[in-house]
């Protein structure tokens, strides 16, 4: 071992679509240092990106690495979904003479998160009762709808990364029934990410216009929200209104499904951006509303997630390979 690296130190990693972050993790501190953020396509490869970092590190450089990644974790070869990026996890590992590594996605990083989150890092939407239960769930929508699961095992924590986004959904209104009805016209079935993501409010936003017989000129996600927020445009009120009651099922159906009764995490990009909205909308009753685990799904806490960077967090705890 190169006697300049220390293993109290560990390079955390968050490869996103668009950004990359990357920071020191001291275990010896429980400290973040070297926190640096990356635009994705200004870089050729992700080595670059770990080059770049490695070389502005003003202390010896780490002999261990987590990395979570936004892309199928099969085999040594990695490539990512919608960039040109593809790496060699060996090849990284050696190149940067890393002694010991792990790979998790970015929902498995979430999760390992979880129990390490302090008040400062969440906000509670709903307490619930927590019983004996110790296995948490995280769901979060952005590009898609992601979600895990983490739970201890013989003393440590152990994540169990999942597919929430391809679930079936089903309407409980009138309106969401037609809205379904509209939409099997045009999709064969209707999965959960296709409604509750960042495209899938444009979606919800865009029938809803077309069941109405009005106008959609909203033309991102962002805008949608922005006006539902602002109480500019009653349809973007209604769709964000129709997306946080989708979003509430969606959760209550994985945690009956996953068993984590420890309690349900919302994370992602969008549910910090609408959390006041969605305290009011009927999420928390669509969550809770399910026939004869009403009362079970009650004693379940709700916490939305509001630290920035639960990914790294999340990479500093997870077991190496
Ligand atoms: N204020 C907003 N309201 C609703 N949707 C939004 C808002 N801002 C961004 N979005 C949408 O959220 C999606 C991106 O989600 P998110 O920010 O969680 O990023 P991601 O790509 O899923 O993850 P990463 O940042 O790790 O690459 C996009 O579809 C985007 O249009």
């Amino acid at each position: 071992m190169n006697s300049a690296m220390t293993l109290a130190t560990r390079l955390v990693a968050d490869i996103g679509g668009t950004n990359s972050r990357l920071a020191l993790y001291d275990s010896a501190r429980d400290e973040f240092r070297a926190l640096r953020t990356y635009i994705n396509r200004d870089y050729a490869e992700f080595e670059d990106v770990v080059a770049d970092w490695m070389q502005r590190l003003d202390e010896a450089p780490p002999a261990q690495a987590c990395i979570a990644v936004a892309a199928p974790l099969e085999g040594d070869h990695i490539t990512m979904v919608n960039m040109d990026w593809s790496f060699s996890r060996s090849g990284l590992a050696e190149r940067f003479q890393l002694q010991a590594s792990g790979w998790i996605n970015d929902f498995e990083s979430n999760a390992y998160s979880l129990p390490f989150l302090g008040e400062q890092d969440r906000k509670v939407i709903y307490p619930g009762r927590p019983g004996a239960c110790q296995r948490l769930a995280v769901v979060g929508p952005g590009t898609g709808l992601g979600g895990a699961t983490v739970e201890p095992v013989r003393g440590a924590y152990h994540a169990t990364p999942c597919e929430p986004g391809h679930m079936g959904l089903s309407p409980q209104s009138e309106e969401e029934l037609a809205l379904f009805r509209l939409l099997l016209t045009r999709h064969r079935d209707i999965f959960a990410e296709l409604l509750i993501s960042g495209p899938g409010l444009q979606r919800l936003y865009q029938t809803l216009a077309e069941l109405r017989g009005e106008q959609a000129s909203a033309s991102s996600p962002a805008e949608v929200t922005r006006r539902a927020l602002a109480g500019e445009e009653a349809l973007c009120s209604d769709a964000l209104g129709h997306f946080c009651a989708l979003l509430g099922s969606a959760c209550g159906d994985f945690v009956l499904a996953t068993g984590s009764y420890g309690g349900l995490y919302l994370a992602g990009g969008i549910a910090p951006r609408i959390a006041d909205f969605l305290m009011q909308s009927r999420f928390m009753v669509r969550f809770q509303q399910k026939g004869a685990m009403d009362n079970h799904l009650g004693t379940v806490p709700v916490l939305l997630i509001t630290t920035p960077q639960p990914g790294l967090i999340g990479a500093a705890h997870a077991p190496l390979d």
